[in-house]
């Protein structure tokens, strides 16, 4: 049986989890592959910290070029996060003729074509299918499953973290900051949360699923990014009085030669299948012209699901080193599209606000979207009890986001309104 040695960076959340897959089915994984796959060295930062899954501690090294330079290693698992030294590391693996498998979002949604082409080079696998919506495989999906389509759109709720905190914020009447420390502790936070929460992990997520779609290059820098940190249990609550379900989504698309890449929390339809996707899951729905539409749905962060994705990638990748061959390159046509102005951005949106309860303020709102040729579809009203104050909660036809933000800013000067906050409503 050909033997494949494998070294493995990072024993934390998804570490653990690969390192109990490969030692509770090794058997089965090595019947699948027909390779003896032996885990070599894995880096760590203490050697005598306690850890979850049983290890003998003369596998584990503090010194990371132990596992790069090692003559005997086929392949590395990066499972340790960050960028800059990241980067250094798997740089120099590929360099040393290493098949590298990563989960990380943030390396391959800033430097994922270098590295590529690098592996390219060097006649190496470079895997990632982790990186994205965790034990969901919408990569192998979209190079692979949807290759002879044409896809124009993605709607992602590719952030578990963020997805969790919505639920919980919603469902079980969590506070904001509970839900975020709950997220923290069963391990689908990163390391400084404030990345999913803020909404630069999904924003990255959606730069690797729009290249894999589109095969385009797409920059970090045009994705419009809004976390959830605004978000509050009100928002929820009055969206649902409307109908809809608050989350936070990535949105994809090409058109005429542009292309639109913008995060944020959006409203859905309580219909639309991705308002169903509760706590970690994640889901992808994907416009494509000859299949329509599909959802891929699950787990998008933890420790099993996420190891799932990173030893099917080994998988593969021994597969390959069985057969003598490379796979899995992304070939980048040098085609580039820009980023959609906002001019030409059309949507509905919702609008939720304090407005003073008095005579003629109502019609002050609906006089001002009607001047500025704005129509409402959805308005509700519901005076606040012993304030003179009224909640106020509006959703706009399809319009023009210049239009609609110029007249949000008129509206916010009008002097029955007391505060106002808007959000974008995706109708699918
Ligand atoms: N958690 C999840 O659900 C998912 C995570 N990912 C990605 O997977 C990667 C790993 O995530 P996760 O397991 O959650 O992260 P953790 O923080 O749980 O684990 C990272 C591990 O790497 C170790 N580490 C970091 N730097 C070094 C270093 N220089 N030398 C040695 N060890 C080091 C840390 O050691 P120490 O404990 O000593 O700090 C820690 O154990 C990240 O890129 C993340 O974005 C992707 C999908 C889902
Ligand atoms: N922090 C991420 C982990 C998986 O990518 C998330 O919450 O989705």
């Amino acid at each position: 049986m050909k033997k494949v040695s494998v070294g493995l960076l990072g024993f934390g959340t998804v570490g653990t989890g690969v390192v109990r897959l490969l030692t509770k089915d090794k058997e089965r994984l090595e019947k699948r592959t027909g390779c003896e796959i032996h885990l070599e060295k894995v880096l760590v930062r203490n050697k005598n910290r306690p850890r979850k899954v049983l290890i003998d501690n003369r596998n584990l090294t503090t010194d990371v070029y132990e596992i790069l330079d090692h003559p005997e290693i086929n392949v590395i698992i990066e499972l340790i996060g960050g960028v800059d030294q990241t980067y250094q590391y798997i740089l120099r693996a590929l360099k040393n003729k290493k098949n590298v498998i990563t989960a990380n979002k943030d390396l391959m949604a800033s430097y994922g074509e270098e590295l590529l082409l690098e592996a390219k080079a060097n006649h190496c696998d470079l895997y990632y299918e982790a990186s994205v919506a965790g034990g969901i495989p919408i990569l192998r999906t979209l190079t692979d499953g949807l290759a002879a389509d044409r896809i124009q759109k993605l709607i992602g709720i590719v952030n578990g973290t963020t997805n969790y905190i919505l639920s919980k914020m919603s469902g079980d009447g969590l506070s904001y900051e509970k839900a975020l420390a709950s997220a923290q502790k069963l391990g689908f936070a990163e390391a400084d949360p404030t990345s999913d929460v803020e909404g630069l992990d999904a924003a990255r997520k959606m730069v690797i699923l729009s290249h894999l779609a589109y095969s385009i290059p797409v920059k970090l820098d045009d994705v419009k990014i809004k976390g959830i940190t605004d978000v509050t249990r009100e928002d929820i609550v009055f969206a649902k009085r409307l109908g809809y379900t608050i989350k936070l989504v990535g949105i994809s698309e090409v058109n005429n030669g542009d292309i639109d890449v913008r995060v944020e929390p959006t409203l859905l339809p309580d219909g639309h299948p991705l308002a169903a996707v509760e706590n970690e899951n994640n889901a992808i729905y994907v416009y494509s012209s000859a299949l329509g539409e599909t959802m891929y749905y699950g787990a998008g962060a933890g420790e099993g699901p996420t190891a799932v994705s990173v030893v099917s990638d080994l998988l593969s990748v021994v597969r390959n080193i069985s057969l003598g061959v490379t796979g899995n390159h992304i070939f980048l046509p040098k085609k580039e599209l820009h980023a959609r102005k906002d001019n030409l951005v059309e949507s509905q949106f919702f609008v939720r606000m304090h407005m003073k309860d008095e005579p003629g303020s109502f019609s002050k709102l609906t006089d001002l979207f009607r001047e500025q040729q704005i129509n409402l579809e959805k308005l509700y009203q519901e005076p606040i009890p012993g304030r003179d104050v009224a909640e106020v909660a509006l959703v706009t036809h399809v319009t023009n986001k210049v239009l609609f933000e110029k007249s949000f800013d008129m509206l916010k000067q009008l002097d029955v309104i007391v505060n106002a906050k808007y959000f974008r409503v995706e109708r699918g």
